[in-house]
């Protein structure tokens, strides 16, 4: 643990009466300034994890540590210099937005001032209107201005952007950034994958309890094969690719899938030139995250055990 690590997951257990285990054994660290993505499919474990994080239960097993400290045992002292950002906020609806504000002013050391959190996350217009009146995109604004009443230098944020219109989304995204270039350090937890490619620094996916890959979302989606499409023109058939590209033809229809994308986009291009052959819709791409995450789904699945392959684990997880 560096003194820059500001959040600690060490072989993170956690067990829920009836005996099944939500999280089975989680490590990673989050650095000081630094916007870190939970990733997984539904039931996967990422606000199991992120509670213990908060220090709202205690791990079965394992350790966690927030700014060195155990978030649990001492949560009067971690607690204020954290904000959180729940699912469901669940406040009063018959309060006006500010005066709901207020009254979570009222147990938050150094808040800062009701008009100042509202425009920070786009509700200014909307600060006399009951929260019964709000709409989903607008409660959960709401929630993120409560979760910043305290200048949090450790920001939890499970699902911020769920019910937000685009540009909702797009705002709060900025204003992630905002509060990342000022320092504060982001825990997310997200169904976007666009949101974690935005945001995450670094990201983590955890299937079944079990955390699968992590690293940049450079390092995960690298992962995955890239691919090249085109199609070739009619009269050419696919036997003239080059040997190495040919199993990849269906018909005129091309899709080669490769770990070495420049080195087979060269060769493919070098013989396209040579051959005078015009390559239709030719479209040369890196995995997105999206198919890096479905894929790593879909195999888990197949996979039915849900043990982890020690060597999906990358070179970046800390
Ligand atoms: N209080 C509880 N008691 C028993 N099981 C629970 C409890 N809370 C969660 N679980 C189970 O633990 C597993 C992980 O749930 P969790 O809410 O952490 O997943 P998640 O990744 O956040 O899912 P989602 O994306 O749907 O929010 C699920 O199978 C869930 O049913």
């Amino acid at each position: 643990m560096t003194t820059d690590t500001v959040i600690q997951a060490e072989e993170l257990r956690r067990g829920y009466a009836g005996g099944f285990e939500a999280v089975r054994g989680v490590t990673f660290s989050v650095t000081r300034g630094e916007v870190f993505a939970l990733l997984g499919t539904n039931g996967a474990g990422k606000t199991s994890t992120v509670e213990l994080l908060e220090g709202l239960a205690a791990p079965t097993a394992g350790q966690v540590r927030v700014f060195g400290l155990d978030p649990h045992t001492r949560r009067a002292e971690v607690r204020p210099r954290t904000g959180v950002m729940l699912q469901e906020g669940g406040f009063p609806s018959d309060l006006s937005v500010t005066e709901t504000v207020r009254m979570w002013s009222g147990v938050t050391t150094g808040a800062r001032p009701a008009a100042e959190v509202l425009e920070l996350v786009g509700l200014a217009a909307r600060a006399s209107v009951r929260v019964k009146q709000l709409s989903g995109g607008e409660r959960r604004r709401l929630d993120l201005a409560l979760a910043l009443l305290g200048r949090p230098e450790v920001l939890f944020l499970d699902e911020p952007t769920t019910g937000m219109d685009p540009e909702g989304r797009r705002d709060t995204w900025a204003l992630v950034r905002e509060l990342r270039a000022q320092g504060t350090t982001v825990l997310l937890t997200t169904h976007y994958l666009e949101e974690a490619e935005q945001l995450a620094d670094r990201l983590a996916i955890l299937h079944e309890g079990e955390l699968v890959l992590s690293g940049t979302p450079e390092e995960v989606t690298a992962t995955q094969p890239s691919r090249i499409r085109f199609t070739l023109p009619a009269g050419v058939p696919a036997a003239r690719l080059p040997l190495e590209l040919r199993a990849a033809a269906d018909g005129q229809q091309v899709e080669i899938r490769t770990g070495r994308l420049q080195h087979d986009l060269g060769a493919l291009l070098r013989w396209a030139d040579a051959a005078g052959v015009a390559l239709a819709g030719l479209d040369a791409r890196h995995a997105s995250l999206e198919e890096a995450f479905l894929e790593i789904a879909r195999n888990r699945r197949h996979a039915g055990t849900g043990a982890p392959a020690h060597d999906d684990t990358m070179a970046g997880t800390r």
